[in-house]
């Protein structure tokens, strides 16, 4: 099966123009809905076996899809039922239903059977189930031994990962044609345990895709510790933060990691200590500074962050430095820079607006002008240019105090090394730090705490080489 990897997001509406654009070309709906069908219907036959299936079917064109596979299925010689929430609305579903010919169980009568595949609603939700029907397939799920949800499970909104009604539990969902924000975002994506996608062979385009495994080089034969790639780290109120992210910025793949004017006695032999000041700041050969992990917010952290934001060096902006600055501040500063902030500080620093997590993020790209990496069980990382990238969900064991401050440490030096080769991409370089912080965590395993995560990041590193 294909990996999600690199794979187009599309919002509902830029789904639906996608089939629009292939039905002008002369493909009808119905043309369309039987190509779904059957692929629906192969997916379904690989995985039910000879286990009975019913397929529950809704007043539009995502139940059009579930007649169809219905008829396919019941050709095959597989055992198949339908139950419906009424009459089908659309032309082309109302053409499936006449073809399926076969009886329609009422969705509020109907038993259970071991497979139950969900084409009640997708793309066209526009609120939430009535309770007669959610309350119906969560009682048909919950009987189930694999459930299986058409495009979307129902009761998920497509573009931004709520959950309109209650929605169960899938054991699979089959995106159709792209994957929808929906899939990636939470709520919505803890839904089902996982997502295939089927090619409808509609052309999508999108300038969001799903994060991919970073391809990665060796440092070049001739490099030195300062070509590689300089990290300098601004320590603050809470040393222990800053180091661990000077930590994971050495592990990460820097040549060189300065830490200035920390405490701590607990620091790795490899990484240079120095007193703050800003001559120290405005080296040249730092290719990223990080400000923010354990800053504190009294007056000597405003002092650093002034200094830090004085100085021409790509930035990386994580913690409490987030909790000082305004998105006006930043759009006057010039030079790249990468702000790191989970869903508080987002809030604090962007206001807590309506939206998907995806717009929310790319909004604040354009208002700061510093590419975003939005964290959370669903990070989402934008640039200001407009790409955008959504991580699959990481390894819930993440949920442990200081794995920000390894990311932050970790997008320093991915962005100083990015930067050594050519001009910097903090896009590209906030996208390889969440990739490698997520493949580190995986390889952790469960229960490990901050510290230990930057231990793997050299075999997470070596993954990507
Ligand atoms: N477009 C294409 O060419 C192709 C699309 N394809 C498939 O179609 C799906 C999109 O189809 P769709 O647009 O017909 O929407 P769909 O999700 O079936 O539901 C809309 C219907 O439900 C209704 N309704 C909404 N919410 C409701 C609620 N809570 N409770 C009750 N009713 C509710 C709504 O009416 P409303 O009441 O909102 O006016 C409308 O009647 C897509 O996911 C894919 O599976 C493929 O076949 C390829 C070709
Ligand atoms: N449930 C989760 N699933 C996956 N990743 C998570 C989850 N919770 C947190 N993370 C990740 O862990 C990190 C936590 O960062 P942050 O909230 O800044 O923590 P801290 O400030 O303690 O370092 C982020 O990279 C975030 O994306
Ligand atoms: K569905």
């Amino acid at each position: 099966m294909m990996p999600l990897d690199g794979r187009p997001i599309l919002t509902a509406a830029a789904m639906r123009a996608a089939e629009e654009q292939i039905i002008a070309t002369g493909t009808s709906v119905s043309a369309l809905m039987e190509r779904v069908g059957a692929a629906v219907a192969a997916q379904v036959r690989r995985l039910a076996g000879d286990q009975e299936v019913l397929i529950l079917c809704g007043p539009g064109n995502n139940g059009g899809d579930g007649y169809v596979a219905a008829r396919l299925l019941a050709a095959a010689g597989q055992r198949v039922r339908v139950a419906a929430t009424g009459a089908p609305r659309s032309d082309a579903a109302i053409a499936a239903r006449h073809a399926w010919g076969r009886d329609v169980e009422a969705l509020g009568a109907a038993a259970p059977a071991p497979v139950l595949v969900d084409a009640l609603f997708g793309t066209g939700l526009s609120r939430g189930l009535g309770t007669d029907v959610a309350g119906a397939l969560a009682r048909l799920a919950a009987a189930a031994a694999l459930t299986i949800a058409v495009d979307l499970p129902s009761g998920a909104a497509t573009d931004d990962g709520r959950l309109l009604s209650p929605v169960p539990d899938y054991d699979l969902t089959l995106a159709l044609g792209a994957l929808k924000p929906s899939h990636l975002l939470q709520p919505a994506a803890a839904r089902s345990q996982r997502v295939i996608v089927l090619d409808i062979a509609v052309p999508v385009a999108s300038e969001a895709s799903v994060l991919a495994r970073p391809r990665l080089s060796a440092p070049v034969v001739d490099a030195h510790k300062y070509s590689r790639g300089m990290v300098a780290v601004v320590a603050g109120a809470m040393p222990g933060a800053s180091v661990l992210a000077a930590t994971a910025a050495a592990r990460g793949g820097a040549g060189y990691v300065l830490l200035l004017g920390g405490a701590s006695d607990r620091v790795p032999h490899a990484i240079v200590r120095r007193r703050f000041d800003a001559a120290a700041i405005a080296d040249k050969r730092i290719g990223a500074l990080l400000v923010g992990p354990g800053l504190g917010r009294d007056e000597r952290a405003r002092e650093r962050l002034e200094a830090a934001l004085a100085t021409d060096r790509p930035l990386v902006i994580d913690g409490d430095a987030l909790r000082l600055l305004t998105p006006q501040k930043l759009a006057a500063r010039k030079g790249p820079m990468i702000l790191t902030p989970h869903a508080g500080e987002f809030d604090a620093l962007f206001g807590a607006d309506a939206g998907s997590k995806i717009d929310r993020a790319r909004h604040a790209a354009a208002a700061s002008g510093a590419t975003i990496v939005f964290k959370g069980p669903d990070t989402v990382i934008t640039a200001p240019d407009g790409g955008v990238v959504v991580a699959l969900a990481a390894s819930s064991w993440l949920s442990t105090a200081g794995t920000g401050d390894v990311l932050a440490g970790l997008v320093a030096a991915r962005l100083a090394v990015n930067g050594s080769n050519a001009m910097p991409d903090p896009l590209a370089a906030a996208a390889e730090a969440v990739w490698l912080h997520g493949e580190a965590a995986r390889r952790a395993g469960p229960a490990f705490i901050a510290d230990d995560l930057a231990r793997h990041l050299p075999e997470a590193i070596a993954a990507c080489l």
